[in-house]
């Protein structure tokens, strides 16, 4: 049976992963992305089980100590994880899978699953980055500046992923999204054309 492919998608806050992500799915067949479980506060127009599972420390540690995290990292001040059993199930129905995750969580998951593709955003500039977070009206300037002020590290993380792209243009950045996931399902149709002529050729 044919399982789907996980992608990782990092990204300083504010460089519009979000964003992309929501229009990639839209346009894009047998593509899902996974809600993370988080202890932050939900914004204004957040819904729970929509954008995130929003839930409270206690229980995050809960599922911590039940191991029901594939990965799960502190960033800025709040905890953010992945839940397992959800992402296995998307893959064992053959759908691939979107992890909007920080560098940390990246890190954990390409220890776990070699196989995955990981992408890294980067805004146009650091100002740009500013701008964006100040314009979409969510987070106080307090959160603001805690934000930038790690920007510029988690940034620094970018040589560890496979693909590297800048959200400078919407579209073009978008574009870039796809042909990535375009051409990581071509490669995978042909490895397993192979697989599958070794296999006929070993019963042959
Ligand atoms: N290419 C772009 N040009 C201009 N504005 C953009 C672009 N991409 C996204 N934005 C805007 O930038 C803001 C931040 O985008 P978004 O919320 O998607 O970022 P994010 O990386 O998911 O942030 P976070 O990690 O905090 O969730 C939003 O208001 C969004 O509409
Ligand atoms: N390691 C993980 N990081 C995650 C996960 N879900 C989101 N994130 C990261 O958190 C920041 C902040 O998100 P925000 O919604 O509070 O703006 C974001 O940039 C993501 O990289 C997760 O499940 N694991």
């Amino acid at each position: 049976m044919t399982t789907g492919k996980l992608y990782i998608i990092s990204a300083p806050s504010g460089a519009g992963k979000t964003s992309l992500v929501k229009q990639l799915i839209a346009d894009t067949d047998k593509l899902v992305v996974s809600i993370s479980h988080t202890t932050r506060a939900s914004r204004n127009a957040e819904q729970n089980g929509v954008d995130y599972f929003f839930v409270t420390v206690e229980v995050f540690q809960d599922m911590i100590a039940h191991q029901a995290f594939l990965e799960h990292a502190q960033v800025y001040d709040n905890f953010y994880g992945t839940a397992r059993q959800t992402v296995e199930d998307y893959l064992v129905q053959g759908l691939d899978v979107i992890l909007e995750i920080d560098w940390q969580g990246a890190r954990q998951v390409r220890q776990m699953w070699p196989e995955c593709v990981s992408i890294f955003i980067l805004p146009p500039s650091i100002a740009v980055l500013r701008q964006r977070l100040q314009n979409r009206g969510q987070d106080n300037v307090e959160i603001i500046d805690r934000r930038m002020q790690a920007a510029v590290a988690e940034m620094s993380h970018y040589p560890e992923f496979d693909y590297l792209l800048v959200n400078d243009d919407f579209n073009t950045a978008l574009q870039q999204l796809k042909c990535i996931i375009s051409a990581n399902r071509l490669l995978q149709t042909r490895q397993q054309q192979e697989l599958l002529a070794l296999l006929q050729d070993l019963v042959n």
